[in-house]
């Protein structure tokens, strides 16, 4: 199949980039101004903040003033996490754009995440999908550890299609695949594609790859071959999930966008603008930055 022409980035660096950053918790107003700053990028879907138990997630506590923080664009997605019907009634008074559930393809990690087995939140998901149905938000539906599990190791690619296609059959409209601790390749990524693509048409997929081996970019240009057009990225490179030991950030936004550009499939996003948001971003954290690209232009602009 041939590259799709446009891929819609969806920004992760606010939820997944900041919830397992250690020290104290992030002010309020520099999630905002991130948020602000992604957007003014040119990105139209970012996942804003996380309405999970704050003794799970401190990071994410504040999860209600980020949303209201925020200066809305029209056309933009402000999404959130909801891993119950408490957390749907948050996102909701907040004004999120979109809710995502998530569940995962490992037993294991679906109990250290989320504390209950897969069948479990499959259970817990179908309350919230309906309420968000009747109140006319989008679904989006995650699952975690697609290309490996740090607890169970392998993952059969048919046990990711099969909660994938429960999660789009309960009414999800997108099903985004976590590569949650970064171990898969290109061929493996491909061949959960295929096996997932089987199930729930590609058009409703997307790529959410991490990159802690140095894996994503070649794991995504395997699946953007298969026809996979959404792919989830963080700026900097930020983020892991506090419950995938080990695992590093989301791929970096400004290294896919690197790859796009020079792939001539189009996105809408400035690269210099997000190069100096992950800078920006970066600085304020006191880490460092976790993007090649974003590394590489820094360094030409200051010779
Ligand atoms: C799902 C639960 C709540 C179950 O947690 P639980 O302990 O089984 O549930 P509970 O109902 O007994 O609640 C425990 C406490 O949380 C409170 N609570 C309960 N629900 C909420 C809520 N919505 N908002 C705020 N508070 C809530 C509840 O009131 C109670 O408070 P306490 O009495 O102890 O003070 C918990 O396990 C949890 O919050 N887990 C979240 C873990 C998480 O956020 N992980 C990271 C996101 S997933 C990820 O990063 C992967 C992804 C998506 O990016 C894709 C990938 O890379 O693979």
């Amino acid at each position: 199949m041939a590259f799709p022409k446009r891929v819609r980035l969806v920004e992760m660096s606010p939820r997944d980039g900041l919830q397992n950053e250690p020290g104290p918790v992030i002010p309020t107003a520099v999630k905002a101004r991130l948020i602000k700053r992604l957007v003014e990028c040119g990105l139209t879907h970012v996942e804003a903040a996380s309405f999970v138990s704050p003794r799970w997630v401190p990071q994410m506590a504040d999860a209600s003033d980020v949303m209201a923080l925020i200066e809305r664009k029209p056309g933009v997605c402000y999404a959130a996490l909801t891993p119950n019907l408490r957390g749907f009634e948050g996102a909701l008074a907040a004004g999120a754009g979109e809710v995502a559930v998530f569940g995962a393809a490992s037993e294991s990690f679906s109990q250290k995440n989320i504390n209950c087995s897969i069948a479990e939140s499959l259970e817990r998901f179908f309350p919230v999908i309906e309420a968000a149905k009747h109140n006319g938000i989008p679904v989006r539906g995650y699952v975690s550890t697609v290309l490996g599990c740090p607890y169970e190791g392998e993952i059969a690619p048919a046990k990711v299609a099969e909660v994938a296609k429960a999660l789009f059959d309960m009414g999800c409209h997108e099903i985004s695949l976590g590569d949650t601790i970064g171990t898969g390749t290109p061929v493996k990524a491909k061949r959960m594609l295929e096996a997932v693509a089987r199930q729930v048409p590609v058009e409703h997929l997307a790529a959410h790859f991490h990159d802690t081996y140095g894996q994503a970019l070649a794991n995504l240009y395997a699946v953007l071959e298969e026809g996979v057009a959404v792919i989830d990225a963080s700026v900097a490179g930020l983020g892991g999930c506090p419950y995938a030991k080990g695992a590093s950030g989301n791929v970096a936004t400004e290294d896919v966008l690197y790859m796009l550009d020079g792939l001539g499939i189009e996105t809408g996003v400035d690269l210099r603008q997000l190069v100096a948001t992950g800078n920006w971003i970066s600085y304020r954290l006191k880490r460092r930055n976790g993007s090649k690209v974003g590394l590489a232009l820094a360094e030409a602009d200051s010779r």
